[in-house]
């Protein structure tokens, strides 16, 4: 499947299966192969530029060494730095080294203080680096994160750990990438964290390795196909009661703003009616969207309501009330900002999360993260999959540890990498309105998961046609986030009507 994710253990294992019925040296050669015609299509009409391909010490610098051979075979003027380490190389990257050498390839010691290259072929360290990149290949990763043109990395960006997408430190570099072509299965790491912005643009090459071979993935990167049988063309002959009430409870003193965001993106994410519940008593409308419901939080009526339960809600004794009331309730819940460190605080509060019946749904940032699993945010970060699948099975509830490259975990321990969106969504209130648009999912009837998955793919998805129109990512804001939600979900419904 296009979207499977894969450990670099399963990586290794599918190589060694594959391995074992093919001549030595295959999959390096078909890897090899791909990643020369990807840079052939990276060049384009610049093929008179030279090509600088870097190669390191062990298989991915085997792969490097075969690019060059191939580039320079389809005319192409290909540079090599090769950079063996202490230890001696595999005899498929021997094989690729005699090829190359036995060509036009040109060889080079050092790299050159400039050089008008069309691209540079990343094939330092791939899914083999063990330690931070240091001496003389920290310098050649670092000159090439300073050149302007596009930069090729094969398998993984060297220096980037492709389970966690953390730079392999401490004190780490990693080269980014504008492409990166993966071998035998894409990996959660060029996905998340820093994956993003080391990989660029992801193509997977999976080296004709019979998809038998292939264990169930560990995750699966988000794609609309995940939650496009839950999107319907509305009937003519249907109300505002047909599909559900959203309360965004939250807003204590001098902090309106961040429900008065959730509720909007409730709006435009489909809910019937949308109620902000307020701490405080607060504003009583909203001048901008009038559609939206003011109340006081004390005795709001939650029957037949979903819930979000958070933004701009503070941590005094009424905010835990409320919270308490929340998670006692029969009404499906989102539990973000406040709500989430309330309960990182209170084992009471996270045993009642966990004890609920309806669907829940938590959204946390990555401090938020921290407080509940009491770690710093160094270790969540260091590990976003592993932290989220926890939270799931801490809380029983579906967690968006968000981020760029947000993780979707289910409880039963389910991981899903969201694709979409851009650093536009770095932005004071982002996290209220994908809060919102969460809420109006699981209002209209969708399950946790399918909600979870869906709001954080249309939020990122409206984030990208924002800036698509030149709106972002610097300086959007979040109060546009709503009505691009609305143009991407329709077009989503559209699509499969
Ligand atoms: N998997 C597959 O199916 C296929 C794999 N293929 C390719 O092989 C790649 C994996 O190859 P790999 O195992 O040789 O690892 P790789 O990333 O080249 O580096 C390991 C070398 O680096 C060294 N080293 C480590 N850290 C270091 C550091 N910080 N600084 C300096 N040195 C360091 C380490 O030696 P060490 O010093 O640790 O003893 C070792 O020599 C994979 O990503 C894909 O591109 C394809 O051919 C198709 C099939
Ligand atoms: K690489």
């Amino acid at each position: 499947m296009d979207n499977h994710l894969y450990t670099v253990a399963q990586v290794r294992a599918i190589e060694e299966a594959a391995c074992a019925g093919l001549p030595p040296g295959t999959l390096m050669r078909r890897a090899g192969d791909a990643a020369a015609r990807f840079a052939l299509e990276l060049l384009g009409e610049r093929r008179d530029k030279p090509v600088l391909v870097l190669a390191g010490p062990g298989n991915n610098g085997g792969d490097a060494l075969e690019v060059a051979a191939n580039l320079a075979d389809s005319g192409v003027d290909a540079t090599v730095l090769f950079q063996p380490g202490q230890r001696e190389i595999s005899d498929e990257a021997q094989s690729a080294h005699e090829r190359a050498r036995s060509g036009t390839v040109g060889f080079i010691d050092m790299l050159p203080p400039s050089g008008d290259w069309g691209l540079v072929v990343d094939g330092l360290f791939g899914i083999g680096l063990a330690r931070p990149i240091e001496g003389d290949y920290r310098e050649m990763v670092e000159a090439v994160n300073a050149m302007r043109c596009p930069v090729l990395a094969l398998d993984v960006p060297s220096g980037l750990d492709a389970d966690t997408g953390a730079v392999i430190g401490p004190g780490g570099v990693a080269v980014r990438a504008t492409h990166t072509i993966t071998f035998l299965g894409d990996k959660s790491g060029l996905h998340t964290l820093d994956g993003r912005d080391s990989a660029g643009h992801v193509r997977v090459e999976m080296l004709g390795v019979s998809p038998e071979l292939l264990p169930p993935p560990s995750a699966r990167l988000g794609t609309a196909e995940l939650f496009a049988h839950r999107l319907a063309a509305r009937r003519h002959n249907s109300h505002k009661g047909s599909f559900g009430d959203v309360a965004v409870l939250g807003g204590a003193h001098g902090m309106a703003g961040a429900p008065v965001l959730a509720a909007r993106g409730a709006l435009y994410g489909g809910a019937g009616r949308v109620f902000v519940a307020m701490l405080d008593s607060g504003p009583g409308y909203d001048s901008v969207q009038p559609e939206l419901m003011f109340r006081t939080a004390d005795g709001f009526d939650f029957t037949g309501r979903t819930l979000v339960i958070g933004p701009g809600m503070g941590d005094s004794a009424g905010a835990m009330r409320l919270l308490a009331r929340a998670l006692d309730s029969d009404s499906p819940l989102l539990v973000d900002a406040d709500a989430i460190n309330l309960i990182g605080a209170s084992p009471d509060l996270l045993a009642r999360l966990a004890g609920r019946g309806a669907p829940s749904v938590l959204t946390p940032h990555p401090l938020e993260a921290a407080r509940l699993l009491g770690q710093s945010t160094g270790v969540i970060q260091a590990d976003r999959l592993a932290a989220a699948r926890e939270i799931a099975l801490r809380t029983r509830a579906t967690v968006i540890l968000k981020g760029s490259g947000s993780v979707i975990a289910q409880p039963d321990g389910a991981l899903v990498i969201n694709p979409t969106g851009n650093a536009g969504l770095a932005t004071a209130g982002s996290g209220d309105v994908l809060a919102g648009i969460c809420g109006a999912l699981l209002a209209q009837a969708w399950p946790a998961g399918e909600a979870a998955i869906g709001a954080a793919w249309i939020h990122g998805a409206a984030a990208d046609l924002l800036v698509a129109h030149g709106i972002g990512p610097i300086g959007m804001t979040a109060g546009e986030l709503p009505a691009a939600a609305r143009a991407v979900l329709n077009l989503l419904v559209a699509e499969v009507s």
